[in-house]
């Protein structure tokens, strides 16, 4: 199941010691159920806060953010959270970090690692459920993390640039990973991204945040990681594909 996302004149300001830091301004959005909205803009521009809001972290200062039909007032457990840094319980092995989801839910100890299995081979990490998280590479953890989130199966993931902080080959592998979980379950995603090419390569929808205060400026339908025909060599050598890309890079620029 996936739910839709609806915001509405969203606002947000920081109270900081100089005075009133406003960080979004007027955000009108409807996420429909399903969707793969990337979102990119410049540094600082509200996108962590942004997503934060939506995860029911942070309470905007006037508007309102809708799940499903309900307004967000705290955390819960139909969005999931996947952020830049992987979040594991080192004192646990990795099955049964997934498993934790389930486990809170109060889902039984044989069908909640039935679940962590399931996940983990999804992610490819089944040789390595036994292990520890500090035995584990960083794309590894990462797959971990997502793993453990979409084992809580939340209807809507928010990802904060959880590819970030990996080397390009790892990052690739996992993009390409995402797609497939994406069109196998057909959740909806929330994904930030500093990097244009991952933001059209993955998103069905391509959103981009102005500086400061953040507000939306560029909203795209996306073609291509729908397109399970396609590898994504042959996405990107596409020339719709440039295209695209360097139209999202003008959004951002301007
Ligand atoms: N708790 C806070 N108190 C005061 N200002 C804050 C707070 N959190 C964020 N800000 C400010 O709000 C703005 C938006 O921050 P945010 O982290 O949402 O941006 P971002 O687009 O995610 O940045 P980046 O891409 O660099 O991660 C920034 O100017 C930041 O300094």
């Amino acid at each position: 199941m996936s739910k839709g996302i609806d915001v509405a004149g969203l606002a947000h300001e920081f109270r900081a010691r100089g005075g009133a830091v406003p960080a979004l301004d007027r955000i009108d959005l409807a996420i429909e159920p399903g969707e793969l909205v990337t979102l990119a803009g410049p540094s600082g521009c509200g996108k962590t806060t942004f997503l934060r809001m939506i995860a029911g972290f942070v309470a905007p200062s006037s508007g309102s953010i809708a799940v499903g039909g309900t307004t967000v007032r705290g955390p819960g457990v139909d969005r999931g959270v996947v952020f830049q840094q992987p979040t594991l319980y080192p004192w646990l092995d990795v099955r049964r970090n997934v498993a934790l989801g389930p486990k809170l839910r109060g889902i039984g100890k044989a069908e909640r690692l039935a679940t962590a299995d399931r996940y983990l081979s999804l992610v490819g990490l089944t040789d390595a459920a036994d292990r520890r998280p500090y035995e584990l590479s960083g794309g590894m953890q990462q797959r971990a993390q997502i793993a453990r989130v979409l084992a809580g199966d939340p209807e809507v993931v928010l990802m904060d640039e959880p590819y970030g902080a990996l080397d390009a080959l790892t990052r690739e592998r996992l993009q390409n990973e995402l797609l497939t979980l994406w069109r196998e379950t057909g959740k909806t995603i929330l994904f930030i991204t500093h990097s244009v090419d991952e933001a059209v390569f993955l998103g069905s929808r391509v959103l981009v945040m102005s500086p400061r205060p953040g507000r939306i400026v560029f909203d795209e339908q996306v073609p291509f990681s729908a397109d399970a025909s396609l590898t994504p060599d042959q996405v990107r050598a596409l020339p719709e594909f440039a295209a695209t890309t360097a139209r999202v890079r003008a959004a951002i620029a301007h």
